[in-house]
């Protein structure tokens, strides 16, 4: 069979480029070719010559300069390879790639290929979404709750700010289940899911189902005054729902508040115990009520 190598490598998707020991390119393939025309370059673009290295350190971007440190590694023979993955987007798409770096044996060339890896990084991103969410109600979920509580804690110890906890139970919702039945159920958690959202306004907002008909708000640099506002808008919310009890009256909620300055407990987890706490005094009190604390 009489085939050159370079037809070989034009019949590949990947991108690939050959350099030299300095960083010139010696050598692309048509896949190369084709994606740089698609990106505004002219078809015949000169290629051969340019020096990747320097092209990939111009802009000083992360992705560059770590291409080119990575690059100069296996140029010198700290590494035998090096792969790195990288966004890529364009105006009108995103896109992530995959560049593979390794030396040709015996040659003081080295071979760079850039393997479009979009397909898994969307599927990855779907992945971690709904590891974070509730199917139901499509609030975040505990795990997200640990981790934006985490890193809003150190934030605020950063910054010297506070942040507030409500811990929202719908009222007697057994009742309401056993009657309507489970689908009308449903129904109701997902209205008061998107009452709760609705009042979460800002970036660090984050509204989390915890668990059965309980659902938590966490209000990022939101002192106890605040908090308070946004847990009375939720209850008007709540009751102004197309939706009565048993015995024909509005749906309730009882919510407990803990507002607090990081510098005067120990973890983000206390705020959600002293939560709790102040829920369970909103239920001993007749339910639909609201009680706070923010020790100082
Ligand atoms: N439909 C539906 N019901 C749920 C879901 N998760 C938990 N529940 C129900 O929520 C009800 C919670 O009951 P309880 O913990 O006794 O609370 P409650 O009846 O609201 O009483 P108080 O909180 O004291 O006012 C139970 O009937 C659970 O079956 C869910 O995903 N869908």
């Amino acid at each position: 069979m009489d085939i050159s190598c370079s037809q070989i490598l034009d019949a590949l998707q990947a991108q690939i480029a050959v350099i030299d020991a300095n960083g010139a390119i010696c050598y692309v393939n048509q896949a190369w070719r084709d994606f740089a025309s698609s990106n505004g370059m002219s078809a015949d673009y000169e290629w051969e010559g340019n020096n990747y290295l320097a092209a990939c350190k111009i802009g000083s971007t992360d992705e560059g300069l770590q291409a080119a440190n990575l690059i100069e590694d296996v140029i010198s023979g700290l590494r035998d390879e090096a792969y790195l993955e990288y966004p890529c987007h364009s105006p009108t798409m995103r896109r992530w790639f995959m560049m593979h770096v390794a030396i040709i044996p015996s040659t003081p060339l080295c071979v760079i290929s850039h393997h479009n890896i979009t397909d898994r990084k969307l599927i990855e991103e779907k992945v971690e979404e709904l590891s974070l969410h509730d199917p139901l109600t499509g609030l975040g979920n505990r795990r997200l709750f640990l981790q934006e509580s985490h890193r809003q804690w150190l934030h605020n110890q950063r910054y010297h700010t506070g942040m507030s906890v409500l811990m929202i139970d719908i009222d007697h919702f057994k009742i309401y289940n056993d009657y309507f039945g489970h689908l009308a159920g449903d129904q109701c958690l997902i209205a008061v899911a998107d009452v709760i959202q609705s009042n979460a306004h800002r970036p660090d907002d984050v509204a989390i189902r915890f668990g059965g008909e309980e659902f938590l708000l966490l209000l990022g640099q939101t002192d106890a005054p605040s908090a308070l506002l946004v847990a009375e808008k939720i209850q008007a919310g709540i009751m102004a729902l197309p939706l009565h009890t048993p015995a024909n009256g509005p749906i309730t909620v009882s919510i407990g508040i803990a507002s607090a300055r990081p510098s005067s407990l120990s973890e983000a987890n206390r705020l959600v115990d002293l939560a709790d706490k102040q829920l369970y005094l909103a239920k001993e009190s007749g339910r639909n009520c609201c009680k706070i604390t923010h020790p100082s």
